[in-house]
């Protein structure tokens, strides 16, 4: 996990065909920073740690909670239409949503939101131990006691969100039409607790809104119909261990319009083209 995909990327970038990622920006800022093309020992460790790390922490959970989204949108296709709806008022037709459209985009960022609160990605967090003794409502909590977070009771928790069970990003938006602040993020929920919380957050976040946003521009996902014709029933049930994903998965993503497919023909060209060298 940690050599076979680093040593990838460095091949790749010495036959100058490099695709843009964690390991190929820190191979060339340490390059950069060197002004040599080989990395030395201590650098080539230092960035293939710091690779495989994020490889490790990004991976299965930004998976699932794309996963997790796709679900959503064929359960509540009223919300995947209002979201659309705010996609071709604010991008247009002709391209992609970019990372700077994404302020103006209130409607699919509360989806983000919703999508962390309603399928809790990490539903049980990670265990901590206690470096110091500690009080929970009247509870002593002795020193070196592992505590477990019950991340997904407090996503569901109907005085923070009433009707937890339904996807509604409304429940983020105030009456002036922003995000409602005194709503609780569920972003400080979903990325774990203290000086061990999510060092990935911020780059999960962009992850899941681009692909929200870029998804949702040019697809409408269905549920679609299983291999004996039957419609797929879909549910918010989850499986796996300590990462959540969904049970049951939309069968049917349709392009929006003959632009539509354009674009998505576009990006497949365009990431197959790419060479940054
Ligand atoms: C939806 C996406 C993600 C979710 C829900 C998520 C959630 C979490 C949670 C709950 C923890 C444990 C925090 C704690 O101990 O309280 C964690 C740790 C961690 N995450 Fe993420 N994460 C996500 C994406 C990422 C990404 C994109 C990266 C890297 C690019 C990343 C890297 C890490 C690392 C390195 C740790 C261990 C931190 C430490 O123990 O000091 N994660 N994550």
């Amino acid at each position: 996990m940690r050599d076979r995909p680093f040593d990838e990327v460095k091949a790749d970038m010495n036959d100058g065909k490099s695709v843009l990622s964690v390991a190929y920006n820190l191979i060339r800022q340490m390059q950069a920073e060197a002004s040599a093309d080989d990395l030395s020992a201590e650098q080539d460790t230092i960035a293939r740690n710091v690779a495989g790390v994020a490889y490790a922490g990004a991976a299965d959970t930004t998976t699932a909670a794309a996963e997790s989204f796709v679900l959503a949108m064929a359960m509540y296709p009223d919300v995947q239409k209002r979201a659309q709806a705010e996609l071709d008022a604010i991008v247009g037709p002709s391209r992609l949503p970019g990372f700077s459209d994404l302020d103006s985009l209130t409607y699919v960022r509360a989806v983000v939101m919703e999508n962390l609160r309603w399928m809790p990605t990490v539903p049980l967090g990670i265990p901590h131990r206690l470096i110091e003794d500690d009080e929970y409502n009247g509870n002593h909590i002795p020193k070196g006691a592992i505590i477990t977070p019950n991340v997904w009771a407090m996503m569901h928790n109907s005085d923070d969100y009433p009707e937890p069970e339904t996807f509604k990003p409304e429940r983020f938006i105030g009456s002036d039409g922003n995000i409602n602040s005194a709503i609780r993020d569920p972003r400080t929920i979903a990325f774990g607790f203290g000086r061990r919380a999510c060092p990935g957050s911020d780059f999960a976040i962009s992850l899941l809104s681009i692909c929200v946003a870029s998804m949702l521009h040019v697809f409408d996902i269905q549920a679609g119909i299983d291999d004996h014709g039957q419609p797929v029933i879909l549910s918010s049930e989850t499986g796996g261990d300590a990462i959540a994903s969904p049970l049951t998965f939309p069968r049917r993503m349709r392009s929006r319009s003959i632009q539509a497919e354009r674009l998505i023909r576009d990006a497949a060209l365009d990431a197959e083209e790419v060479d940054l060298l």
